[in-house]
């Protein structure tokens, strides 16, 4: 896997020869051992990247960020003893603290609500004033590469209810935002103040069984159609990576409370754009880009009533759905319209021994691409 040489995104790994896990940036398709490179060449910054994860540069907060990110650049171009490493195994990055996950793709919501409460207006009435979300399960959240077990659970069948493994297991192809700075509780984080929180961002798979969901979620959400497992990507991509692929967000067709209105912060849109591939084939490319809330009202959003952050929380989009969509239940239309893969089969959900493979770039400076590398998982047999 190369992830260019513009991203330097951060990850925790180790290697044969020294099983320790630590923390890594990848440079190309190798890895610079930060432990070993910031102790040789700035040992004033070595306390921030000597532990066996991220969590105690996530802590460090933003000034140490842009130090360590401009050193390293500085040292990779000057040629600097920089100690580089191949041939690494990858390890989850941070301790995830809470886990959230939002709603923000007008064109996700539409579909659900399509789907789900064919009845209803497709947006709920709240849904152009706050980022909808729910809290979800931070225990769960696995590394890239973790096998997923097919969950078992209740749905709803023509004759009553059944409980046994989920016959409609799905994707849902996400943005996560990785929180470094912590806030006071009884303080809300405001839009301006995302930069001083936010670390970074990686790929998020939230795994979906949706025949649990359908029968669950009524009235107070997602469950555990959810909460069985969530998969990230080893890599932390930092937000300074993404200063080539900030684009404005949709108009706003609501008016927003002041707390939420970005009209005269910096957008923070971005210009992401994934790729889905199941089996090796190309599902879609969802574009991050047209998602109507960004990652700063989201975060303002979470910390409105004064609820605190801590360092690890991870709150990631929805599922990202434009122009293509980011979700087999969007792309099969409710299992109606099933999806032809090029060895003749076809999906509707998905089957045991199925591998999912979410990747994304984004513009770089002077036409460079920064690479979030990818998320990747594949279904066990059933339990
Ligand atoms: O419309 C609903 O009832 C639920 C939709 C979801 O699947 C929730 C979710 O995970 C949010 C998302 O990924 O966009
Ligand atoms: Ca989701
Ligand atoms: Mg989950």
């Amino acid at each position: 896997m190369n992830l260019g040489h513009q991203t330097l995104p951060y990850g925790v790994f180790s290697t044969a020869a020294d099983p320790r896990p630590r923390v890594g940036v990848a440079y190309g398709d190798r890895v610079v051992d930060l432990p070993a490179t910031v102790a040789a060449l700035d040992p004033s910054l070595a306390e921030f990247v000597a532990g066996p994860s991220l969590d105690t540069l996530l802590a460090a907060g933003r000034d140490v960020w842009n130090r360590l990110r401009t050193s390293l650049a500085g040292w990779l171009t000057d040629g600097a003893a920089v100690v580089l490493v191949d041939d690494v195994t990858m390890h989850l990055p941070f301790t995830v603290a809470d886990y959230v996950d939002f709603y923000a793709s007008e064109q996700h919501a539409t579909n659900l609500g399509r789907m789900f409460r064919p009845d209803q207006e497709p947006l709920t009435p709240n849904w152009k004033h706050l980022p909808i979300g729910y809290h979800g399960r931070a225990g769960t959240v696995v590394l890239s590469g973790t096998e997923i077990v097919r969950p078992s659970g209740q749905r709803r069948v023509s004759g009553g209810i059944e409980y046994g493994p989920s016959q409609r297991l799905d994707i849902e192809a996400e943005l996560g935002f990785v929180v470094g700075t912590p806030s006071r509780l009884g303080a809300p984080v405001p839009l301006d103040a995302f930069e001083e929180h936010v670390f970074g961002v990686c790929l998020v798979n939230d795994w979906s069984a949706r025949d649990i969901q359908a029968w669950e979620y009524v009235p107070l959400g997602p469950f555990l159609g959810k909460s069985f497992a969530t998969s990230i990507s080893p890599w932390v991509v930092p937000l300074a990576a993404f200063d080539h692929a900030r684009v404005s967000p949709p108009v706003r067709t609501s008016p927003l409370q002041p707390y939420l209105d970005d009209e005269k912060t910096p957008a923070w849109g971005l210009d992401i754009r994934f790729e889905i591939r199941l089996n090796g084939h190309v599902l879609s490319r969802p574009a991050f880009g047209g998602m109507y809330w960004t990652g700063a009202q989201m975060l303002a959003h979470l910390t409105a009533n004064g609820a605190s952050l801590r360092t690890g929380d991870l709150y990631a989009s929805g599922t990202v759905s434009g122009d293509e969509c980011g979700s087999l239940i969007e792309l099969s239309w409710n299992g109606q319209n099933p999806i032809a893969l090029p060895d003749g089969g076809t999906r509707t959900f998905l089957t045991d021994g199925d591998e999912v493979v979410i990747s994304a770039v984004a513009p770089g400076a002077d036409g460079a691409v920064i690479h979030l590398g990818e998320v990747t998982g594949r279904i066990g047999s059933r339990p």
